[in-house]
Parts: structure tokens; C-alpha cells; sequence
């Protein structure tokens, strides 16, 4: 096949599969949308298939398609990293669950949010109030409005219970590399990013790495954006068909070729027809059709083969779908066993998530033909008179394998909507004990084009194909909205020499310890740099070799610096900090540029007005601030809530000439103020917005915040 029908091919694809919705957004982090014309949760087609795939007993199947009927309730997680996680559990637990309890609505209790029982440390929550409830109890309404805030903070992710499960499976360390394939809208890469972070509370910077990756350009910015609150030196964001994720030589200071880049972990969520998202995405009950899986089937095992490629020896993968349907599971799953030829194993995780009910992976199914009729294997197909063109739409690997036994398919976990009310799931995690192929075993040679050429063979057949978004459910809307395919123009990163003027000025400025690596910082390098990104010292190694050019990517680094430009033309220091990079300074900032807080209504003033001018506050804060040099500065302030109980806030400020500005944006204030005091602040009363305006108008204003000069 040459090249160009190869592009038409993939072309077709995508954009067949672009309109489908995305579950994982959709679930949770916006508002669903009503879809009023779905009367009846019923579809033969649906059932008979399910039915005659022998998923569950006849009895336990009538439960099944009974809970599907009904919607699902809303889940979320704490988000781990974050010093404050353990203050919004207290919160949860001690104010908003009591208040919740003994609330009856139209006579009947009305049960408050639970704890998922198999998610770590109580930190996985559900929510079975429907709107009508939330809507009707003061109680239950004030708890959603905390969850809205803390979701806009990013302290809370608003995340369907069943897609929480990969990542923990994934038993994923802070010094290790973590390649996610097909990351947006990025619900799992934001937990992989937290268990990088695991252990950020004991001052350590991991040396991990996390390369999130998508093929769909506008859904990678997505991802970012969603990404942008974990605010992570270790992530970078890439933009590729997964299939033909680049290989990335690795070498050392002469110069060397020392090995491939690969990592230590590697989750495949591939896109699917995602049949088991049926409780949140009703169309489905219309729409469904075998066919979903049919068309992605032979995606997915190019995605999970390039995958296991991309694994180290001795790490894992793990594989997942929100789909239920066998040709897309344990069908690509016994494909890629097959041909990893002994490098691949499924693992037994039942003694992981022990609460989490699932049933074992299927042994063996069947394949529908257009006209219904079921086969069991690719020699049923002898019968059909059409035999050619039915051998080609029906591979051999879409049937069961004689060997499922040996395979242990049966390790696989099939999650089932009526087992602990949720949507439907599939994961599969795997070792790899040895090298996929010959290749894998040399290093790869220094030719670029050789290294495509040797990478792509491993992989067996061309890499076809990028279905980009998840629910063919949905692919006949595909002409609808052409796909994002524009390809992703990013000015590069530059990495700053530690010696740079603007670095030395800054260090002097803030005080910064002579610890802290300033070798990190980078960079875009289009026109004068605005932004000072933070990386860790794994993606420095990275963005310093050569091969990394083959990488598209779209974003990397926290934001550490931001250039003020009106501050720029006067003789004052440029940079000012960031509200995402406090946890990362915190503790190599010196007093130079420190104010501690000394009351809570300091604090309050800070967060609640616009502008507070100096004698807002008190005498001795006065007193520290009028002999400070203008510009930004951190305050600190150490909150007792109860006896034993110190919560620490450090909080970037722009000291003005008699004025302070906190640097937070809106919904970071209001999150913080309404954790700390229970009340959500008018952030645009006429007061505020004239200080803006009055603000904008004199001179100073940045990115997001406007200054007081
Ligand atoms: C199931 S969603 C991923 C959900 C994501 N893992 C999460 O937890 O938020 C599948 C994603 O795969 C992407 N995709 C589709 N085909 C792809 C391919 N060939 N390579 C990489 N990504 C692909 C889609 O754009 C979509 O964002």
C-alpha cells in the first residue's frame, strides 16, 4: 500500500471517529447535556449481542441491564499531592457529610455522599443526589458548591469511579518514567502525576517523568489546560498517533548512543466504541452497533503494541477501555500476547483494589456478522458465500484464541455497572519480562530513518489509523466536524544557562537558595521570553538530547517567573512569581522578600478585597511592608484551626506603592476563601472592577492579574 492511500486511509478514519463524544469530559467536568429524546433505555440489538457473549448468568444479566437503565451517580477524587487534601477530606468529613445526614425529601432519606471503598486513603467519593435533591436541600446545594470551587482550584477532580482505576493500577513510583498514550482529556495523567508527586510532602522534587500524549492537536491543548493546576516540572505533553509514537535515542555527555528512551510505565486507554459509558451517554441506546469495535479493533493493537514496545523490560502496562465488548478487550489483548511472543504477561492484580468488584476476563466469544449471525471462529466464515470480503472485515484476531487458557485471559478485569453502581470497564495490566523483538534488544541505529524503519517492522503490519475520539457510537456524526488534525507549531523550549543574567537577578532578588537547580529553567524561544518554566531534571536530560526534536510538544514546565512588561521598562526586577510554583519555592526562598501574616483578618482583607490598601492591615505588617522594595513578594501565614491543627499558606503578593495585590486568580480565591471561611467572596463588586479599571488604566497588567502600581 503506498503512502498516499495509507494518508487516505487514516484520513477516513479520523474523521469517522471525531465527532464521538468524550465520555471522560462529559461524565463529570461539565454539565450534562439533557438528552430528552432518549425516552426508552432499551435495545434489543444491544442485549442479544450481550446476551449471547455469555458476560454474566441469565439471571445476573437482567440485574445488569436493569442498573443501566438508570443514571449514573457522580463521583470525584481528592487530589492527593496537594498538602491540602487532607484539610479538604476533614472539611468533607467533619462539616458537610454531618450536615448532610437525617435529610428527607418528599418523605424519603436522602443518602449523603459515601467514601469508594476500594479507592486509597477515603479519597475517592460518590454522590448519588440527583440534581432535583442538590437543587432542593440547602445542605446538599452548599456541598456542591464547595465541590465546584475546589474542581476550578484543581483540588478536586470530578472523575468517573470506573477511570480511576487504571492509574492505581499502574503501582506507578515517584522516580519512574510514565508514557501515557491517549491522555486527553487527561483524568488518568492527572493521577499519574500525583503519584509521581507522592512524596512532594517530604520536600522532594521526583525525578520521575510523565509524557502525556494525544493525537488529536485540540484535545492535546485540552489536555494541558486540564493539567496546567498539577502544576508539575515533570510532565511534558506530546502530540502523536500513539501508534507511531517517535523513538527518542538516548546518549550521554560524549555523545554516545547509550539506548532507546523507554519507561517504566505505560497505560494505553485507546480510544474504543465505549458501549460502557451506556448510563451517562444515552445515545448509545439508540445507536449502538457492533461496528464501533469492528473499526477500532485494529487501532488498539497498534496502539498497545507501539506501547509495549515503549515499555523498559521489567516494567508494565496496563490497558484499558470503557467499552464492553470482547473484540476490543481480551481480542486485542490475545493479539498482542500473541505477538509479543513470550515478552508480554498478563499479571494477576486480584490481590490489588480488593474491594473493587470485577469478574475475570472472557475465555472466549463470538463475532457478528452484518446479518446477525453469530461465529465462533474464523472457519465459520467458510460458510459464508461472501467469503473474501467477510475474511477481511473479520481478522483472525478479532476471534478467541485456542490458547486463552495458557494466555490467562481470565487475569483480565471486566467492571460491571451492577456490581458497585457504576459505568462499565475493562483493564488488563502486563509485565514485560523481555524484549518485544530483535530490535529492541540492539540499540537503535543512529540513521533517523532507520530507526522509523526498524520501530514501524517490530510493530508487524503499517500503523494504521487515528480513531480520535473514543465513542464510535457516535461516528456517524463524523462529517459534522472535520477533525483537528492541524498539526501542532510550537516555538521550542530553550534551556537557560545557569549563569544567565535574568537567573542571577532573580536569585538575588527573591533570595533563593543556592540549592535549588538553576539549570532548570527554560524558556519558549520565539521574541523575548514572558515565562520562566520550571522542569525537573528529567526533563532537562530529555529536552538536551538531540532525538527530542522528533517529539511534538506541546507544552512542558511549570510556570515559575512571568515577565511584568511595564515593570520591565522601569529599574525594578521584571519577574514576579507564580500561585503554581509556591509549592515548588517555598522552601528556597529567603526572608528577604517575606511578610508572615499575623491574623485571620489579615488574611481575609487579602483574599476579599480588591487592592486593600497598607492600612488594611495591622500595625506590625505595616511596619514590614513600608521597608520592603516594591515589587513581589510572599506572605506567609500559619492558620490554627483547632488545637493541633497548623495549616500553612504561602501566597505570592504584588507589593504596590501603598496597595497589595494578591497574585490568584478568581476561582483560586474563592476556593481558598471558601475553605478557609466558609464564604464565597463577590470578586466583582462595582469596588473591585473600578480598582481594576482604575488599575489597568495607570499602567501595570499581566497575563492574568492586574497590579497596583
Ligand atoms: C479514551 S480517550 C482517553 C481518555 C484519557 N485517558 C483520560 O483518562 O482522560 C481516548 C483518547 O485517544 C485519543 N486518540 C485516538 N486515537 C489515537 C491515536 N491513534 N493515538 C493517540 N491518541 C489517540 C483521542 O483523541 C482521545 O483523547
Amino acid at each position: 500500500m503506498g503512502p498516499l492511500s495509507r494518508r487516505k486511509r487514516r484520513e477516513a478514519r479520523l474523521r469517522r471517529s471525531q465527532q464521538n463524544e468524550d465520555q471522560e469530559k462529559d461524565n463529570n467536568d461539565q454539565p450534562r447535556r439533557r438528552e430528552n429524546w432518549v425516552t426508552v433505555k432499551d435495545n434489543e440489538k444491544f442485549k442479544n449481542y450481550y446476551k449471547s457473549q455469555n458476560i454474566l448468568s441469565e439471571e445476573e444479566f437482567g440485574e445488569f441491564y436493569k442498573v443501566l437503565q438508570t443514571p449514573l451517580p457522580s463521583t470525584f477524587r481528592i487530589t492527593g499531592t496537594r498538602s491540602h487534601a487532607l484539610a479538604i477530606l476533614d472539611l468533607i468529613k467533619k462539616t458537610y457529610i454531618p450536615a448532610m445526614e437525617h435529610i428527607t425529601i418528599g418523605g424519603a432519606i436522602v443518602e449523603p455522599p459515601t467514601t469508594l471503598p476500594w479507592y486509597p486513603d477515603g479519597l475517592g467519593w460518590q454522590i448519588n443526589a440527583t440534581r432535583m435533591i442538590i437543587k432542593r436541600s440547602p445542605e446538599f446545594s452548599k456541598f456542591h458548591k464547595f465541590i465546584v470551587a475546589e474542581t476550578e482550584a484543581g483540588n478536586v477532580s470530578r472523575q468517573e469511579a470506573v477511570s480511576m482505576v487504571p492509574p492505581l493500577l499502574m503501582d506507578i513510583k515517584p522516580h519512574q518514567s510514565v508514557l501515557d498514550m491517549c491522555a486527553a482529556p487527561g483524568s488518568k495523567t492527572a493521577q499519574i502525576i500525583e503519584a509521581v508527586h507522592a512524596n512532594d510532602s517530604l520536600n522532594e522534587l521526583p525525578s520521575g517523568l510523565v509524557v502525556a500524549n494525544d493525537a488529536d492537536a485540540k484535545r492535546s491543548y485540552l489536555l494541558v489546560h486540564q493539567l496546567k493546576r498539577m502544576q508539575s516540572p515533570c510532565f511534558i505533553a506530546t502530540n502523536h498517533d500513539a501508534a507511531d509514537f517517535p523513538g527518542v535515542r538516548l546518549t550521554d555527555e560524549t555523545g554516545t548512543i547509550t539506548g532507546p528512551l523507554r519507561f517504566d510505565r505505560v497505560l494505553c486507554d485507546v480510544p474504543c466504541s465505549g458501549d460502557g459509558t451506556i448510563r451517562k451517554n444515552e445515545k448509545i441506546w439508540i445507536q449502538w452497533s457492533q461496528d464501533g469495535a469492528l473499526e477500532l479493533h485494529s487501532t488498539q493493537i497498534q496502539i498497545f503494541l507501539r506501547g509495549a514496545h515503549l515499555c523498559k523490560v521489567g516494567g508494565r502496562i496496563v490497558y484499558s477501555t470503557c467499552s464492553l465488548n470482547p473484540i476490543e478487550n481480551e481480542a486485542v489483548v490475545a493479539e498482542v500476547l500473541r505477538r509479543s511472543k513470550g515478552a508480554l504477561e498478563l499479571r494477576d492484580v486480584s490481590d490489588q483494589l480488593v474491594e473493587l468488584k470485577r469478574k475475570p476476563g472472557l475465555q472466549t466469544w463470538k463475532v457478528m456478522t452484518k446479518d446477525g449471525k453469530y461465529l465462533n471462529s474464523i472457519e465459520d466464515l467458510q460458510d459464508n458465500s461472501n467469503n473474501n470480503l467477510q475474511k477481511g472485515k473479520f481478522p483472525k484476531s478479532m476471534f478467541p484464541p485456542d490458547n486463552a487458557n495458557e494466555l490467562h485471559l481470565d487475569r483480565c478485569l471486566r467492571i460491571y455497572p451492577h456490581l458497585q453502581n457504576t459505568g462499565g470497564f475493562f483493564v488488563a495490566v502486563f509485565d514485560k519480562i523481555k524484549p518485544m523483538s530483535r530490535s529492541e534488544r540492539d540499540i537503535e541505529p543512529e540513521d533517523d530513518s532507520n530507526v522509523t524503519a526498524t520501530e514501524t517492522t517490530t510493530n508487524s503490519t503499517p500503523s494504521v489509523v487515528i480513531p480520535t475520539k473514543r465513542s464510535a457510537s457516535n461516528s456517524n456524526d463524523a462529517k459534522e466536524t472535520p477533525p483537528s488534525k492541524k498539526p501542532v507549531h510550537e516555538a521550542s523550549f530553550e534551556l537557560l544557562a545557569e549563569d544567565k543574567d535574568e537567573i542571577n537577578q532573580i536569585s538575588e532578588f527573591y533570595g533563593l537558595d543556592r540549592a535549588f537547580p538553576r539549570d532548570q529553567f527554560l524558556v519558549r524561544s520565539e521574541g523575548k521570553s514572558k515565562i520562566m518554566y520550571f522542569v525537573s531534571k528529567a526533563v532537562k536530560e530529555l529536552l538536551k538530547e538531540k532525538d527530542v526534536e522528533r517529539l511534538k510538544i506541546v507544552m512542558t514546565g511549570t510556570r515559575a517567573f512571568v515577565r511584568q512588561p511595564s515593570v520591565d521598562s522601569e529599574d525594578r526586577m521584571p519577574f514576579r512569581l507564580t500561585w503554581e510554583s509556591m509549592p515548588l519555592l517555598n522552601g528556597m526562598l529567603s526572608n528577604k522578600r517575606r511578610i508572615q501574616l499575623t491574623s485571620n483578618a489579615e488574611l481575609q482583607t487579602l483574599l476579599t478585597e480588591a487592592y486593600p490598601k497598607f492600612d488594611r492591615f495591622e500595625a506590625e505588617t505595616i511596619t514590614k511592608l513600608e521597608a520592603m522594595e516594591l515589587g513581589c513578594c510572599v506572605l506567609d501565614y500559619t492558620m490554627i484551626d483547632k488545637p493541633g491543627n497548623t495549616n500553612k499558606l504561602t501566597l505570592p503578593v504584588w507589593r504596590g506603592h501603598d496597595s497589595l495585590s494578591l497574585l490568584l486568580n478568581k476561582s483560586d480565591k474563592r476556593a481558598l476563601c471558601q475553605r478557609v471561611f466558609g464564604i464565597v467572596p463577590d470578586l466583582e463588586t462595582p469596588e473591585h472592577l473600578k480598582l481594576r479599571s482604575a488599575a489597568n488604566q495607570t499602567k501595570v497588567s499581566s497575563e492574568s492579574e492586574t497590579l497596583p502600581c
